[in-house]
């Protein structure tokens, strides 16, 4: 098969950009080939083509240029990586074909352009480095960076944590060692795994990498010691992915943090996923999660890191009253408030701004935005001087004002600025003499053209006669036909057109050259000058991404106040005693939403004299899970440094939160409801200490009614005998309400039900003391079960009450000469002989069943009982 060199250039870029689909720039297009071309008709509908016939077919699919953003965004976000290879010649200046290059490698986690990253969220790649081979270690190393802010951090985990530590970090995309599945493959599904080879994890490559990179001979000076060995070999991993995937300089990745986790409260996945924190549970989005719930901040950057904060809650008592502390002043002033907020409103996203100066894609747009942003600061820090909490008066103290390149911007920049660097506009008049002088020419030329126009149409008395412009002939005199027997003969016709001639005077050309010379001149040295501004902000960067960082925790602080503020929050007691006292507490998510009748609040109390363990009973949908999760979800808005949903708080720090509520979509992970309910108990049981706030429901549900009794009773035994762990447990297990006789640390709560006229009204208020009844039947009802099976279930219930269940512990029902009085509903519902539903309505466990499980019933009976009288049937 012949190969064209175009083509030959092609297969050259595809062989160096691994499983990457490859975008190949030919004129205005980008041109997909081969598989890629076939993958993006696949996913993206895009219309697949041939390029040449024959044995040379080649299945092939191309988009303009301008689209590009769009097409890889796409792609980026299905999980594919995009390789980039641009023309990097200019065409008309090639010797033979074009010379093409790779420009960058777009990944998941690597993604730094704007218009593909949410701006409210950070956007990670991860590396997970294992020591040696061995799968079966410990511990692992982790590290993480954000490229669009540079932000990096890294950390030694124990292996038996990944997976609660990626889903704290949430990467896009995780670097794995080749042939390692140390990653749970129902994390696959979020992120990216891309594996590299083993020796990019290795310890020497590593660490000369990093060492390279920051220009250190060691990197104890980021705080990384001989134990951290683990966490250097991650992050030499994404430096060098970085390194292979960007043609930019990372230069914004100016620092390495190392990770403590003992600075932090440790949440698990499963709890991070069931107390929806960052994302909601159903469809894993940022909206209806306890994050879009609380987030007031004005400024993308606050709104990243109040991220941070919410997924790691901090355990360092001093630190949660210094963020208090900030809130409360913020809270009692104001007008202080409100100033700082309308002031960062006029802030840009200082960060990503930053970053994209560093790796050199800064615009000259971008420029102007970091310096309206510095322009703020001055009356942000004469706002926060002389502050109380010691939170603002670091932050004041912090904030560098940046003063020097704050000037050198203002007095060098015009005021609306272009896109594109090269175009011109970008310098305003009085910065650069030169630059003016050039300038003065080029607009001079323009308006000596304007009077040579006039001046030859008073010498040849041609009224129409106009000077023109075009790229090919530069200026040029056009005259129509008619007069073309006026010409002077010092006129050189250079076009003709259908109705003119066009002419060019060796006048006209001197001029030509002068404004166009000037111009371009002009335009050259816009260019370099913003060059210049561009290194200058790259000097000044350390300075500029403290500043960032300031104004970040400032909005951070601003929006707890201003939430405190706008739902009546209150400040919390966060003390070190095992104690858990709300007054009053609400649900943060659902405070916030229409609820007819309005939102019930309740109290909580946990301690070891009125109990430690709450044991809450009471019937469906009346608001246990909401309650118990209200509970943890104010114990750590506290530990966040957060005011609280409630009239009073008084929190003892917790180390863990264990959260079990829900059952969710288990089945990509092949597992069933129970299994995966009982392997998150175990770990709760093995993992949580005296000073962790568990909070379990309905433990137990998912197998027979006697199993999940005794279940649920030995887990609360242990809880209360060796763990002693502030607890809230949610049942329907009524029985287990008996434990409060043998065991001192439990107290029974049940949810306040009233019943009015045949009718069930839920409370939703948190009492003392056991449930008497379940209210199933009723709940039922709510949900639309027909009239005649609510009946029949409720005649039911009554047995089951008087006669319990039988010596095989199956629910007992009268036979059918006890139960069958004339009147009775199964005679006026299946007729007089015995109907086989009957049989099956029997061995149905009322408090066993769901109200979805009793419509499913329903309607599998329905479907029998249509299917016998149909015809035939
Ligand atoms: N304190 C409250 N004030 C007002 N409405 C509430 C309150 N708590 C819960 N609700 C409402 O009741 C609904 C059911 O609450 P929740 O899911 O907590 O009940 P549940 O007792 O856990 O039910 P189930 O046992 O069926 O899971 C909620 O969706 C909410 O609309």
């Amino acid at each position: 098969m012949n190969v064209t060199p175009m083509m030959q250039q092609y297969l050259e870029a595809k062989g160096v950009c691994g499983d990457a689909i490859l975008f190949f720039r030919m004129g205005d297009f980008y041109e997909l080939f081969n598989d890629d071309a076939k993958t993006a008709a696949r996913v993206l509908g895009m219309t697949l083509t041939s390029r040449d016939k024959g044995e040379n077919a080649t299945p092939m699919a191309g988009f303009p240029h301008h689209q590009l953003d769009n097409y890889l965004g796409k792609l980026i976000h299905l999980g594919y990586r995009v390789a980039i290879c641009d023309q990097v010649e200019n065409p008309k200046e090639a010797k033979g074909i074009v010379r093409r290059e790779i420009t960058r490698i777009v990944t998941p986690g690597t993604l730094t352009d704007d218009a593909l990253l949410e701006p409210r969220e950070s956007n990670y790649l991860a590396a997970v480095a294992l020591p040696g081979k061995k799968e079966t270690a410990a511990e692992v190393g982790v590290a993480w960076v954000e490229m669009s802010t540079g932000r990096f951090f890294s950390g030694v985990f124990p292996t038996a944590r990944l997976a609660d530590q990626l889903a704290r970090i949430a990467p896009s995309e995780c670097l794995v060692p080749e042939e390692s599945n140390v990653v749970p493959t129902h994390l696959h599904e979020s992120i990216l795994m891309t594996y590299r080879p083993a020796w990019a994890f290795g310890k020497e490559g590593a660490g000369e990498v990093l060492k390279r990179h920051f220009e250190t001979m060691t990197l104890e000076g980021f705080g990384f010691g001989d134990q951290d060995q683990l966490a250097v070999c991650a992050a030499g991993a994404v430096l060098e992915y970085l390194e292979e995937t960007q043609r930019t300089s990372l230069l914004h990745i100016e620092r390495l943090t190392p990770y403590r986790a003992s600075s932090t409260l440790e949440i698990d996945e499963a709890t991070r996923r069931s107390l929806e924190l960052t994302r909601t549970m159903r469809d894993g989005r940022r909206d209806g999660s306890l994050l879009a719930a609380i987030d007031r901040c004005v400024t993308v950057m606050g709104s990243r890191l109040l991220g941070d904060w919410l997924s790691n809650p901090l355990t360092d008592l001093e630190e949660i009253h210094r963020r208090l502390d900030g809130v409360e002043e913020l809270v009692l002033e104001p007008a202080l408030a409100r100033d700082l907020r309308e002031s960062l409103k006029e802030v840009y996203d200082l960060e990503r701004l930053l970053a994209r100066v560093m790796t050199g894609r800064a615009s000259p747009r971008d420029l102007g935005y970091i310096c309206k942003t510095l322009e703020r600061l001055p009356h942000i820090k004469a706002k926060i001087t002389s502050r109380r909490s010691s939170m603002l008066r670091l932050l004041e103290e912090r904030l560098d004002l940046c003063s020097e390149i704050r000037s050198q911007l203002a007095e060098a920049l015009d005021d609306s600025l272009p896109l594109s660097p090269r175009d011109g506009g970008v310098i305003c008049t009085g910065f650069n003499a030169d630059l003016d002088h050039l300038r003065g020419l080029a607009a001079g030329g323009k308006q000596w053209i304007a009077e040579y126009q006039k001046q030859e149409i008073e010498r040849t008395g041609i009224a129409n006669l106009k000077v023109g412009f075009n790229k090919v002939f530069g200026y040029y005199l056009e005259v129509t036909n008619v007069n073309r027997e006026r010409i002077p003969t010092d006129y050189i016709r250079k076009q003709t057109l259908k109705n003119a001639e066009r002419y060019i005077t060796p006048e006209l050309k001197e001029y030509e050259e002068k404004v166009l010379s000037a111009d371009e001149k002009a335009k050259d040295l816009e260019y370099e000058l913003f060059g210049q501004l561009r290194d200058a902000v790259q000097l000044d960067a350390k300075r500029i991404q403290q500043t960032a960082d300031v104004l970040a925790n400032l909005d951070c602080l601003l929006s707890l106040a201003e939430l405190a503020r706008e739902r009546n929050y209150c400040r919390p007691q966060v003390g070190e005693s095992a104690v858990l006292r709300i007054l009053d507490g609400r649900h943060p998510v659902l405070d916030l939403k229409e609820i007819e009748g309005g939102f019930v609040p309740n109290d909580a109390q946990l301690d070891s004299e009125s109990g430690f363990i709450g044991l809450i009973t009471g019937p469906n949908m009346a608001g246990k899970s909401t309650y118990i999760r209200q509970v943890a979800l104010i114990s750590l808005m506290a530990q966040m440094g957060s005011f609280v949903p409630a009239r009073e708080a008084d929190l003892g720090i917790v180390d863990r939160i264990f959260a079990r509520v829900g059952a969710s979509d288990e089945l990509s992970r092949g597992q069933s409801t129970f299994m995966v309910e009982m392997t998150e108990t175990a770990r709760i049981l093995n993992t949580a200490t005296n000073r962790s706030l568990v909070i379990l429901d309905e433990i137990g549900r998912g197998t027979s009614t006697y199993d999940g009794v005794s279940l649920a009773w030995s887990i609360v035994e242990y809880l209360h005998d060796k763990i002693g762990c502030r607890t809230l447990f949610a049942t329907h297990y009524h029985e287990l309400t008996d434990l409060r006789s043998s065991l001192p640390g439990v107290v029974n709560l049940n949810v306040a039900v009233k019943e009015w006229d045949d009718k069930v009204i839920f409370l939703h208020k948190i009492v003392p003391g056991a449930a008497d009844k379940s209210y199933g039947i009723y709940v039922a009802r709510l949900a639309g079960v027909p009239r005649e099976v609510n009946e029949r279930a409720k005649q039911i219930l009554n047995q089951l009450e008087s006669e319990h269940l039988d010596s095989g512990g199956n629910a007992k029902i009268a036979s059918k000469k006890e139960r069958r009085p004339k009147t009775d509903l199964q005679l006026s519902l299946f007729g007089p002989h015995e109907h086989p539903l009957l049989e099956k309505l029997r061995e149905v466990d009322v408090d066993e069943t769901t109200p979805l499980q009793a419509l499913q019933l329903l309607q599998a009976w329905k479907k029998d009982l249509h299917d016998e009288g149909a015809p035939g049937g």
